[in-house]
């Protein structure tokens, strides 16, 4: 693999350097490129309707209009398409690769954002190139950053996620229930709160990572294809590279969308409309940017919003549309080829980034007020400079001519030296210590993630969970398990449980290896800060001293200068900060407590059980506040999904099953309940609603196990419910 050159359909202008708040960008305007690739025929799809001419060019044969002009050969109506690149059905996964995502993978090396996503009806093979894509850019990444001159100061990073009926799933930790996609105001991305980015150490660890998410994604059969991504995937790379101002980060977006279907031929129509819906915006999107619109509308499905940076905002951008050959999909090769015509206009404009680093909000502080300090001193030194000059008048109108003699000018040259570079060296190694504080605290809050990982899925299986130490802290997963009497769960749900669980241990022990060596580094850094700023009050010292006239406070004064501008960078960089890191807790934060929220779920639905088994009633207030919560519960679930919790989806009152039990001997059992009627002994059926529902994607349980597919729905009423619509489904 190499470092390919762009295509010439992405031309090059003028670059230009703008610098905001603390980032660096070098802009450059670009067209988005296009390419098509069509797949191989199959024996089931009639004739071959697509021919490729070029590697530009393809022609689409169309019906001849026998109704308006019978004497007109079919050829009349062929339509010709030309696209920066035609990939026929011979091209192999590394022709793709070379001319259209290794570029982009040069370029996130290089601190640009690029993106590649495939489109088509479902079945034209975007699974097929994406999986392929995805694979060569991370080994070709990571042989680079090997062959780099300094393969140590670059990170990488990646997430994954899929959009599955417009909610957020995190791949690599499907356990998570779905995200929320938070808007950051202005014209910045918006951020998918709590999304799971894990250090990648090696192209092997990320082909896991990928697997990992893979299985994950939803997948189901349709007409045209066995194995039918039926979620948006989503892969993020990103790449950073510690430079001397800060951090160069390069992101790399890799797209696979879910294939669009005609309405009315799929039995899951909530999943079909919200595919359709979400590929319409996209549509709508490529229209209007192509069209030079003014205003674009992203705002209409979650994919849009998420793909803003990729269609229209500072990211070179390349979409791969997929077509099939065959004469029966003769309406959505048209229309897909229609739209990568259109997508072909747009152009965008590209932007570097140099991002500074980011520091923890006390460290800014601490940083400002020894900087203040230190004009302060240096500002003094003028004035009693001014004053010695006064008192000493005499003896230096004595020595004037004196003083000014070669010796003593190349030593202030060299004090003054001395003095700026002790200073940025100074500000070399507080930049440094911050740095590591920075990342002392992305790793604590990595660590709690995985920590709420883990608590996760315990709850979920209601399991104790005992870390045992193994040889380099890893820690085995069906060892850590003791007992449990869980809820009854697929033999697949328990493998995917203990898959994670034992990732997350992983992870942990990673992160605590990590903290380790970031301590030490961070102790070496503040002894070497110290020796420094010795030397510099020494180089103080020495000023009274020296200064004696108008040029040399001069040379103070500027040195005052660049300090004063130092600490009011840093002072909005620390707001810059704070704000970042907020957010960054309060995420956290809303997490936990929702795990906490499904905990008390769990712990009081059981109790419900266990009260009903024995037939011990509750006083009529605990009943009230039972009753009480789940309304409130309801009330928020249904606000965070309302397209879920539509009204057949609502548990029913509590009353219907636990107080009517307890207060009404002679209960029927009606709702939920049943009663076995005699001595007012009640029998009632054990699978209680929860009380709290969580909101998921729906799946089908039924064919979960069999196709491989997920069931992250751990709520067994939802599950039920779902069954119910699907049986009831044409
Ligand atoms: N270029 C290709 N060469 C060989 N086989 C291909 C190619 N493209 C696709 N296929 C095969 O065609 C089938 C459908 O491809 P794929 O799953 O990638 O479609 P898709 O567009 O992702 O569909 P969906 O939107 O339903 O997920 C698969 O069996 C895949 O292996």
């Amino acid at each position: 693999m190499r470092l390919g050159k762009r295509s010439n359909a992405m031309t090059q202008s003028v670059h230009t350097a703008s610098e905001r708040s603390g980032s660096i960008r070098t802009v450059s305007e670009e067209k988005l490129m296009v390419a098509v690739r069509v797949r191989p025929l199959r024996t089931d799809e009639g004739p071959r309707i697509v021919h490729v001419v070029s590697d530009k060019m393809l022609v689409l044969e169309e019906e001849a209009d026998s109704r308006r002009d019978v004497l007109r050969q079919r050829r009349v109506n062929d339509k010709h398409y030309v696209y920066d690149r035609v990939f026929g059905e011979g091209s192999t996964q590394e022709d793709v690769y070379d001319a259209v995502c290794a570029p982009l993978v040069g370029d996130t090396l290089r601190g640009f954002a690029g993106a590649v996503f495939a489109y088509g009806a479902t079945g034209a093979g975007k699974t097929y190139t994406m999986t392929g894509l995805m694979s060569r850019a991370l080994s070709h990444l990571f042989a680079s950053i090997a062959d780099s001159e300094h393969p140590d100061l670059f990170e990488v990073k990646m997430s994954y996620l899929e959009i599955y009926n417009e909610n957020i799933r995190d791949l690599l930790n499907p356990g998570a229930g779905p995200l929320e996609l938070r808007d950051e105001g202005g014209s910045a991305a918006p951020v998918v709160a709590g999304l799971s980015e894990v250090k990648a150490n090696s192209a092997a660890h990320v082909a896991e990572l990928l697997a990992r998410g893979d299985r994950s994604r939803t997948a189901e059969p349709t007409h045209a294809n066995q194995h039918s991504s039926r979620g948006h995937a989503l892969l993020s790379v990103i790449v950073s590279l510690q430079v001397e101002n800060g951090t160069q980060r390069g992101r790399l977006f890799l797209i696979d969308l879910a294939g669009s279907e005609r309405a009315g031929m799929r039995s899951r129509r909530l999943e079909g409309a919200h595919i359709n819906r979400s590929l319409l915006a996209l549509g709508n999107c490529i229209m209007a940017l192509s069209g030079g619109a003014r205003y674009v509308n992203y705002r209409d499905s979650k994919l849009t919003r998420l793909l803003r940076e990729v269609l229209g905002g500072r990211c070179r951008t390349a979409m791969v549309a997929h077509v099939a050959p065959g004469g029966s999909h003769r309406d959505t090769t048209r229309s897909t080829l229609h739209y990568a015509q259109k997508a072909s206009s747009i152009t965008k404009k590209v932007e570097r980034e140099l991002v500074e680093t980011p520091m923890p909000l006390s460290q800014y502080r601490t940083v400002i007020n020894e900087l203040r300090e230190e004009i302060a001193r240096l500002k003094l030194k003028m004035k009693d400079d001014r004053t010695s000059i006064t008192k000493d008048f005499q003896r230096v109108e004595e020595e004037e001519n004196k003083e000014e003699t070669a010796a003593s000018a190349a030593h202030l040259k060299s004090l003054r030296e001395a003095i700026v570079s002790t200073f940025k060296q100074q500000m070399r190694l507080r930049r440094r210590l911050m740095e590591l504080d920075s990342h002392l605290l992305g790793l604590a809050l990595d660590a709690e993630r995985q920590h709420a990982a883990i608590s996760h899925w315990e709850a979920r299986f209601n399991r104790l969970y005992k870390p045992i130490n193994m040889p380099g802290s890893r820690l085995s997963t069906q060892q850590s398990y003791r007992g449990g009497t869980g809820l009854s769960t697929s033999s697949s749900e328990r493998a995917e449980a203990e898959v994670a669980v034992e990732q997350a241990w992983a992870e942990l022990a990673a992160v605590e290896r990590e903290q380790e060596a970031a301590r030490t580094e961070r102790e070496r850094v503040e002894r070497q800060l110290e020796q420094v700023r010795l030397r510099g009050a020494q180089l103080e010292q020495e000023l009274p001293a020296t200064i004696s006239s108008g040029p040399e406070r001069e040379v103070l004064a500027l040195v005052c200068r660049v300090h004063e501008l130092e600490a009011d960078k840093l002072a909005l960089q620390g707001e810059r900060a704070a704000r970042a890191h907020e957010l960054r807790r309060r995420d956290l934060a809303l997490q936990r407590r929702d795990a906490q929220r499904r905990l008390s779920d769990e712990i009081i639905t059981r109790q419900r059980r266990a009260l009903q088994e024995v037939g011990v009633g509750v006083p009529p207030e605990l009943a009230q506040l039972y009753e009480l919560y789940q309304q409130e519960i309801h009330a928020s679930t249904y606000t965070e999904s309302n397209d879920i919790y539509t009204p057949p989806y609502r548990l029913p009152p509590i009353s219907t099953s636990l107080s009517e039990l307890t207060w009404s001997e002679s209960s029927s059992g009606s709702g939920r309940g049943s009663s076995s009627g005699s001595g007012g002994t009640l029998t009632y059926d054990y699978r209680l609603p929860r009380l709290a529902p969580t909101p998921r994607p729906r799946t089908r349980y039924s064919q979960a196990s069999a196709s491989g597919l997920k069931r992250y729905a751990s709520d067994d009423s939802l599950v039920t419910a779902v069954h119910r619509e699907d049986a009831g489904a044409p």
